[in-house]
């Protein structure tokens, strides 16, 4: 079988208006797995993947897709490569599954219709138009449209952003499917969970550039924080809305103590057993239950926020 990558982008470069939002960027994707493109609001990625789907011609640097051009052999390959914009980018007065027919009847060899629509659940609202769609429906009629053409190469610029829990779960068992069959799939996303469940190789991006890459594991085994070998994090979810921050004097100094939302705080530094036991100790006086505890493993958003900081963008 041939190795040349999939998608091979080399010193990227995309400037606007004299400035560079994507400066320099390598990327690479392979048949078969699922390339997750992480980074903050406005890092570059969407550019990085329109110039991928030849939407955009960069101003330096190469990019090829199944060694081809995207811009130049855009006729060649539209074909072999599916998209998913982060907008939806379908025209508004269609109706739902009239698209998707329209669409499939493009291709030589479809993916049987009836069968894409009632596992992405589009009969819901086959006949309305895509103007008066939710935001997940559009999400989910567009995801349809990307994949019916059995794509070697898929771009899903966040596929599951604004969908229901049901509709993520339908878009990740797909995604993995259309993975084990082949295909070479790149995909943008903010959701942590995402890149986790589904990511073979997750490439991190800031200020338009690769800032680390490798695989979930890679990731979480070269945290660049400041813990020490003996510091964990302790993500404690919980019944009830408590704040934490009197947690941090029971547990004492080295503690650091973190609110992260209504129903879950992380306790970071020198995490023992006695430390769970003061934890819950704490909690169960002011009869709050814990939900879940999970110790000792830094997550991909912990190294994602090491990585990129912790400044807003
Ligand atoms: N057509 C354009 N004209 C001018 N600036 C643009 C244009 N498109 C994008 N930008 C700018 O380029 C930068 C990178 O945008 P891009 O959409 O690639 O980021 P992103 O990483 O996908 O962000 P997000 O996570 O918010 O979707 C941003 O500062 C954005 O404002």
């Amino acid at each position: 079988m041939p190795h040349s990558p999939a998608v091979e982008v080399r010193g990227l470069v995309k400037r606007y208006d004299g400035r560079a939002v994507v400066d320099g960027l390598d990327l690479t994707a392979s048949a078969g797995r699922v390339t997750a493109v992480l980074g903050p609001n406005g890092a570059g990625k969407t550019t990085t993947v329109e110039c991928c789907e030849g939407l955009r011609a960069p101003d330096a640097g190469s990019v090829r897709v199944l060694g081809l051009d995207p811009v130049a052999d855009g006729p060649a390959l539209r074909p072999r490569v599916g998209v998913m914009l982060q907008d939806g980018g379908l025209p508004t007065g269609v109706r739902a599954r009239e698209m998707l027919d329209h669409v499939a009847r493009m291709y030589a060899d479809p993916v049987p219709t009836d069968a894409l629509a009632a596992r992405l659940g589009l009969d819901a609202f086959a006949r309305t138009t895509v103007r008066r769609l939710s935001g997940g429906q559009r999400q989910r009629l567009a995801l349809a449209v990307a994949v019916v053409g059995r794509p070697q190469v898929l771009f899903l610029d966040e596929p599951s952003a604004g969908m229901d829990p049901q509709s993520r779960l339908a878009v990740w068992e797909l995604v993995r499917e259309l993975r084990d069959a082949g295909a070479a799939v790149v995909l943008t996303t903010h959701l942590m969970e995402e890149a986790e469940g589904l990511a073979d190789h997750v490439v991190v991006v800031d200020h338009g550039t690769v800032i680390a890459q490798g695989s979930v594991a890679d990731l979480l085994a070269s945290g660049t924080g400041t813990a020490v070998d003996d510091d964990g994090t302790l993500v404690v979810r919980v019944s009830a809305d408590v704040d934490p921050a009197g947690l941090r004097e029971r547990l004492g100094a080295g503690f650091g103590v973190e609110h992260r939302s209504a129903s879950s705080f992380a306790v970071t530094g020198p995490v023992r057993p006695g430390t769970v036991a003061d934890v819950t100790a704490w909690l169960a006086e002011r009869d709050v239950l814990v939900t879940r505890l999970d110790t000792g493993r830094r997550t991909l958003e912990d190294v994602f926020l090491d990585l990129t900081g912790r400044s807003l963008r």
